[in-house]
């Protein structure tokens, strides 16, 4: 699985190489990180990457020509590293929103053998031609503006990698993340059975586990009603839902 990210900052992609489940993703060889940085591909004595804006305004915009470079050498090793094809994302407050779908698609991809190169923009942004020229795609992880695109990307990076088979020990828990099922994920909860006089809910000390599903399912739908009712506005409920839900609603009256 071939990642590459193109960026002005590569040493901040160590957050997702040395910590937590994406690191022991990374040394199990699930996945592949390469980082370009445009800068190696300046032409100038001064290795500039940016310029002023053509019409004024403030702040700087990252030059096409570095960063055609950069992206033409991801592409081209990850075609001699067996990609089939690879896909240039470009993080952007200006992309599609980010969604849990969109993740899932990226990660099957990825597995079929497509190559994703993650081009990360600083300052203002990049010259549009670049992005006609070579984005195949923009995406953006919230309404928000970051400094740089690195964040974003490593975001979108990680909740890939969590969808690879073999990342996360019981799959299950990728599933029984929020969002897969289209809702939030329900309330959790571990020792001590009582903390700070708070107890915890009995059905979860009661071992049955058909009514532990039943329960975190209504919560889950419940949750969302509540918080993201948007959300379920995109999603058929089935008639055990539909019934759990209007049981909750009805203790919330
Ligand atoms: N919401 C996001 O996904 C996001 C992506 C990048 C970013 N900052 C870099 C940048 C700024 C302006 C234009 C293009 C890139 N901030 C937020």
């Amino acid at each position: 699985m071939l990642l590459d990210a193109v960026t002005l900052f590569p040493e901040m992609f160590a957050a997702l190489t040395q910590s937590g489940v994406s690191r022991r993703a990374y040394e199990n060889g699930v996945w592949q990180l390469g980082l370009i940085n445009p800068r190696d591909f300046t032409a100038d004595e001064r290795r500039t990457v940016d310029e002023r804006p053509y019409g004024g305004g403030p702040g700087m915009v990252m030059l096409a020509a570095p960063l055609e470079a950069a992206i033409t050498a991801a592409r081209e090793r990850q075609r001699q590293a067996g990609a089939r094809g690879s896909r240039v994302i470009y993080l952007s407050p200006q992309g599609e929103p980010l969604t849990h779908r969109r993740v899932c698609e990226l990660a099957d991809e990825v597995q079929q053998g497509s190559g994703l190169v993650m081009l990360c923009g600083r300052y203002e942004g990049i010259d549009e031609r670049l992005i006609e020229r070579c984005v195949d795609e923009e995406i953006s992880i919230g309404d928000f503006v970051l400094s740089g695109g690195e964040i974003p990307a490593m975001a979108l990076i990680d909740a890939i990698v969590r969808q690879l088979p073999g990342v996360l020990h019981d799959a299950e828990s990728a599933q029984q993340d929020s969002f897969c099922d289209g809702l939030l994920d329900c309330p959790h909860y571990t020792r001590p059975e009582t903390y700070a006089g708070q107890s915890v809910p009995e059905v979860l000390l009661s071992g049955h586990h058909e009514d532990i599903r039943r329960w975190r399912l209504q919560q889950a739908l419940g949750r969302t009603w509540q918080r993201r009712p948007e959300l379920l506005a995109g999603r058929v409920l089935s008639k055990e839902e539909a019934r759990l839900l209007a049981q909750f609603q009805a203790q919330q009256a």
